[in-house]
């Protein structure tokens, strides 16, 4: 490999695997500052937890797969990533003359799409209520009408599905589709419980929800976006 080729590659893990980890962290916080509710009920699910593997259990006695027992951690990571998916563009370049479904037009061959998932992703055809954050809406698995054929393909990374056809793709799909989908749920899962576990907030006097930055590489809340903090009986930080 090239010195080119290691740059290109480091850029691409750094740049995909922070900024998008950064970005949906900022949202979900933000999110959450309007909910106390729901960080109530993440707050008795990580508690409930520690009390189900034994006494003295702390936050760091957690491991990888205790995160799959947190479902309203992953159903807020879920809606967040469905309003705010952080790359909202995916190009691919026409490798073949590409006929668009239901028309005549012909894309030719060198020339690029782009594909923005987050249009299906806050459409009302797909998602009821498309633009509030509920993450309650994926306590139904099949939240997304998923309309996969259930195959899978294994590209070194773990098995995912084959399909693209769901209208929920922040993580795109086929062949380009991410690589890094199951540690992002590690990664944020972690966050998001630590946050929780440590932590009451909400929007300072007369804060409220930022608009969109769609500039920013990534979606990015505009500025401000400030919260308040307080710490939880359970705070250790
Ligand atoms: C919330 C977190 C993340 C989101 C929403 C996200 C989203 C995406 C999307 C939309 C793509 C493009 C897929 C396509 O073109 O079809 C992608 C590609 C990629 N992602 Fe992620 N990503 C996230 C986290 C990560 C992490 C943590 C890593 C690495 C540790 C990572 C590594 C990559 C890489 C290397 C690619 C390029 C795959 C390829 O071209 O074959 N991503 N990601």
């Amino acid at each position: 490999m090239t010195d080119q080729e290691i740059a290109n590659l480091l850029i691409g893990v750094l740049m995909g695997g922070q900024h998008t980890s950064a970005a949906t962290s900022a949202w979900f916080l933000l999110h959450l500052a309007e909910r106390p509710d729901l960080q109530d009920e993440i707050y008795q699910d990580i508690v409930n937890l520690l009390k189900s593997k034994g006494p003295n259990t702390t936050l760091d006695d957690l491991s990888y797969d205790d995160l799959s027992g947190l479902p309203n951690v992953n159903n807020v990571i879920r809606e967040t990533l469905r309003l705010h998916m952080p790359l909202h563009s995916i190009f691919r370049k026409v490798m073949n003359p590409l006929l668009v479904p239901n028309t005549n037009y012909v894309v030719p061959k060198g020339h690029h799409v782009l594909v923005a998932p987050g249009y299906s992703m806050t459409s009302e055809r797909w998602f009821p209520q498309a633009l509030t954050f509920n993450p309650h809406r994926w306590d139904q698995p099949d939240a997304d009408q998923q309309k996969d054929d259930g195959t899978t393909v294994d590209y070194g990374f773990g098995a995912i599905s084959k399909g693209v056809n769901s209208p929920y793709l922040p993580f795109g799909g086929g062949r380009h589709r991410c690589v890094g989908e199951q540690f992002a749920y590690c990664q944020l899962g972690t966050i998001l419980t630590t946050y929780v576990y440590n932590l009451k907030w909400s929007f300072k006097p007369n804060g409220k929800l930022p608009e969109v930055d769609y500039a920013s590489m990534v979606t990015l809340p505009m500025e401000p976006a400030e919260i308040a903090w307080e710490k939880r009986d359970t705070c250790s930080i």
